[in-house]
């Protein structure tokens, strides 16, 4: 078992929170929480007190995706691994642990500038997350979900997310440049699929050029009728859509795709498989989806 057990929060800097919050209670059915700082938004999907946070800023990006270890003593031989690989690894500073509402924290960046925090005995709210449309979110051992980070060198992806921080590779795929709006080229481009646990992938990596700092957040509900009233919230209050709804070959998640008002995208999709480490084999699809996953407009 890696470390790492599972995505546990992603913190973003936004131009307009009260966008975030419409768009994360109204369209996404997650539930508003409290927090230290009156000025940011908190989005509950289960019993922790944020899986979103929203920072009041200057930009509109992701500033850190939050990785849960399973105690202190974890955290330790992490630090101490990302350490002697020659990561620069910084303690919690100042409020840090507060405003995150977690026992210890540390962070550092990966070899592309995603800044990954790495945390244990995070706070419940006992508070019930009770959606306001009757949402469930599948959380639990399979974390928040997944996100598709850029990372332009393939050969240092695999390197630092399987052989530091522990990841397994579950997937690779063959990207097609133009697609994604790179210049054409004869060098294959690969995304990778890296687990930590039992959902399928808890990261992928993509030589996909995101100013946001993030391709997308999956995050996956308990049932189909879950995603139809997403699709219908979206449609709805003008969230845009930027593909039809499909299911993936590889997890087989049958999911759609939203903009945020950060700019990045929402995958939101139910049905996942779950794989077990002892048995998996690392495959390559050739194929992104089963059915659907039209992207529209330009780009993906
Ligand atoms: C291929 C795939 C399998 C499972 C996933 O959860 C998943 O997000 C994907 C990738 C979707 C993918 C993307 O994120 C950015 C733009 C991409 C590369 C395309 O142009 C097709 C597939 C798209
Ligand atoms: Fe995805």
């Amino acid at each position: 078992m890696s470390l790492i057990r599972s995505l546990g929060y992603l913190r973003v800097e936004a131009t307009d929170v009260g966008a975030w919050r419409e768009f994360g209670v109204g369209v996404l059915g997650m539930v508003e929480g409290r927090g230290p700082d009156p000025d940011s938004v908190y989005l509950r999907m289960d019993d922790l007190a944020a899986r979103i946070v929203v920072v009041p800023g200057e930009q509109d990006r992701l500033t850190a995706t939050g990785w849960e270890v399973a105690d202190p003593a974890a955290l330790g031989r992490l630090t101490a691994i990302l350490e002697e690989a020659g990561a620069a690894v910084k303690p919690a500073a100042g409020d840090e642990l507060a405003d995150r509402r977690v026992a210890q924290l540390v962070s550092a960046d990966d070899p592309f500038g995603n800044r990954l925090e790495f945390f244990c005995g995070a706070a419940l709210d006992n508070r019930p997350a009770l959606s306001r449309y009757g949402t469930r979110f599948v959380t639990g051992e399979q974390g928040m979900g997944h996100v598709v980070l850029p990372a332009g060198d393939d050969a240092a992806a695999l390197r630092f997310y399987t052989e530091v921080l522990g990841f397994r590779l579950r997937d690779s795929m063959r990207l097609i440049p133009e697609t994604v709006g790179l210049p054409p080229s004869d060098q294959p481009l690969w995304m990778r699929f890296l687990g930590c646990g039992p959902r399928h992938h808890s990261v992928a990596l993509a030589p996909i050029p995101a100013p946001s700092g993030l391709v997308h957040l999956m995050v996956e509900t308990e049932t189909i009728d879950d995603v139809g009233l997403a699709m219908d919230r979206c449609a709805k209050r003008g969230a845009p859509l930027i593909s039809t709804l499909g299911r993936h070959a590889n997890d087989q998640m049958i999911s759609f795709y939203v903009r945020t008002p950060s700019g990045f995208d929402i995958e939101y999709g139910t049905g996942g498989a779950t794989v077990d480490d002892r048995t998996w084999v690392a495959r390559q699809t050739t194929a992104h989806s089963v059915w659907g996953h039209r992207f529209f407009g330009g780009g993906h």
